[in-house]
């Protein structure tokens, strides 16, 4: 049976901004039945609010967990970004409370690979402003400024899973693939590393940015960066709306530089389908604009609601943490015939030994145990016989650095 610290009914489980029911569906299977849905994200003020008594919380790119929203989150035993993006979480306010964020590295990779492959093809043809010009009742017909993919270098900045997804598929339609990357990364296919990204920008047709939410990547396109590009060469961005300078971006298409943009990501973001989208790319016909939806597909959606729902549940009943984005990972095999006692510490020399003195003050024998560090915190999981849960909880609470504690009991609900 699986061990849990709270009868599964009292746990409090929030979704937000319209995580697939296939997490439902998987949470309400693992005996979790306190979920609440919304189809939005909330604003800072509501979601302290909404938050304090919540001990799971499921979100997707849009809501941001900052400092203050943690810290009112008393409750808080772990995150669950269902997406491949962390940057809307703080990291480190989550770890030093002892919360694990999970996410989702891989279930909308391909989703944002081929929306971008379609869009490359749809921009060398110019069928963003002959779609706009028919819907206005004008009829483009013209075979200026309309070329073929194949033949056409494809620049792909951060080689990751998606970069690298991306590149396969384009080399299928014939487009030359060049990368830059900070990373040094074996192409797929005849994809070629270039040394920098003013070399990528020189070479590329058709520029693509693939890179995550960093220091390093935050406005990394800008005015000077756009001057490199070759004069009649298209812009996508897919990743972060903090990537690029989106003044920068307009100007370079009022002065033709760029013959076409897709964006899908954006510096401010409606929180909801109900709030105007404002930007300065509104007005071209030859930018496709879409609403953050690269990784929103079916299949990634559905696909993304199960392995981040099975991480909480996994973390939830086991105090596995393998995967986490923020925490020291710790798998420790199930031993449904004892207690599991969870502790999250400071990173300090002599925790480990005196948590094992205080057990051992009470008497308490150790049936297994696992710890591991990152460079702030430790977390050791320690399995003990099930007459000492209480006790043993009650022991390692008075552990100097202590930041968590939790006692997962086999088969017994308590409050
Ligand atoms: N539009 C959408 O709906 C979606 C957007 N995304 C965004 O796409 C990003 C990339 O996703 P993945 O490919 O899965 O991530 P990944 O982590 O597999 O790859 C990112 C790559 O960027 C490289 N990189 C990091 N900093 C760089 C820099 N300053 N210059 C050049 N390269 C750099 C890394 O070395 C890595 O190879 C995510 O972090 C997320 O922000 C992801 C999914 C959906
Ligand atoms: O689906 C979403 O809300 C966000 C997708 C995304 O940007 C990501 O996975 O990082």
């Amino acid at each position: 049976m699986a061990k849990t610290s709270l009868d599964k009914s009292k746990i409090r489980i929030l979704l937000l901004e319209g995580i697939h029911q296939s997490a439902v569906d998987n949470l309400h299977n693992a005996g979790y039945t306190n979920i609440e849905r919304l189809s939005t994200s909330l604003t800072e003020e509501d979601l302290v609010e909404k938050i304090r008594d919540v001990h799971f919380i499921g979100i997707r790119s849009r809501t941001q967990l900052n400092e203050r929203v943690i810290a009112a989150a008393e409750k808080l035993t772990a995150i669950g970004c269902f997406c491949i993006g962390t940057n809307q979480v703080d990291l480190d306010a989550a770890l030093e409370r002892g919360i694990p964020v999970f996410n989702a590295p891989y279930s909308n990779t391909r989703s944002v690979a081929e929306l971008v492959l379609a869009e490359s093809i749809m921009m060398l043809r110019g069928i963003p402003e002959k779609n706009a010009r028919a819907h206005e009742g004008g009829w483009l017909k013209s075979a200026s400024n309309s070329f073929e993919a194949r033949g056409k270098t494809l620049g792909i900045v951060g080689y990751g899973s998606i970069g690298a997804q991306l590149s396969v598929l384009a080399e299928s339609v014939g487009l030359n693939v060049i990368y830059y990357d900070v990373v040094t990364k074996l192409g797929m296919g005849n994809a070629r590393q270039v040394g920098s990204l003013e070399e990528l920008l020189a070479r590329a047709d058709i520029v693509t940015l693939h890179v995550p939410e960093t220091p390093s990547t935050r406005w990394m396109i800008g005015r000077e960066q756009l001057s490199l590009m070759k004069q009649g060469s298209y812009f996508i961005n897919a990743s972060r709306g903090t990537v690029v300078d989106i003044e920068a971006l307009a100007e370079s298409l009022d002065s033709g530089r760029l013959l076409g943009a897709a964006v899908d990501v954006f510096p401010v973001e409606p929180k909801g389908n109900g709030e105007e989208f404002v930007s300065p790319l509104r007005r071209f016909d030859n930018v496709i604009i879409t609403p953050h939806i690269g990784g929103s597909t079916v299949e990634a959606q559905e696909n993304i609601g199960v392995e981040v729902s099975d991480k909480l549940v996994t973390f939830s009943d086991n105090g596995t943490t393998i995967t986490s984005v923020n925490f020291p990972e710790v798998a420790l095999p199930s031993h449904p015939d004892k207690h599991r006692l969870l502790h999250i510490h400071r990173n300090v020399p002599g925790v480990l030994s005196e948590i094992n003195r205080v057990l051992g003050n009470e008497g308490i024998n150790i049936s297994a145990q696992y710890l591991q560090t990152n460079e702030q915190v430790g977390y050791v999981v320690i399995d003990v016989d099930k007459a000492y849960g209480q006790q043993a909880l009650h022991a390692l609470r008075e552990v100097e650095h202590t930041l968590r504690t939790r006692v997962l009991y086999s088969g017994i609900d308590y409050d």
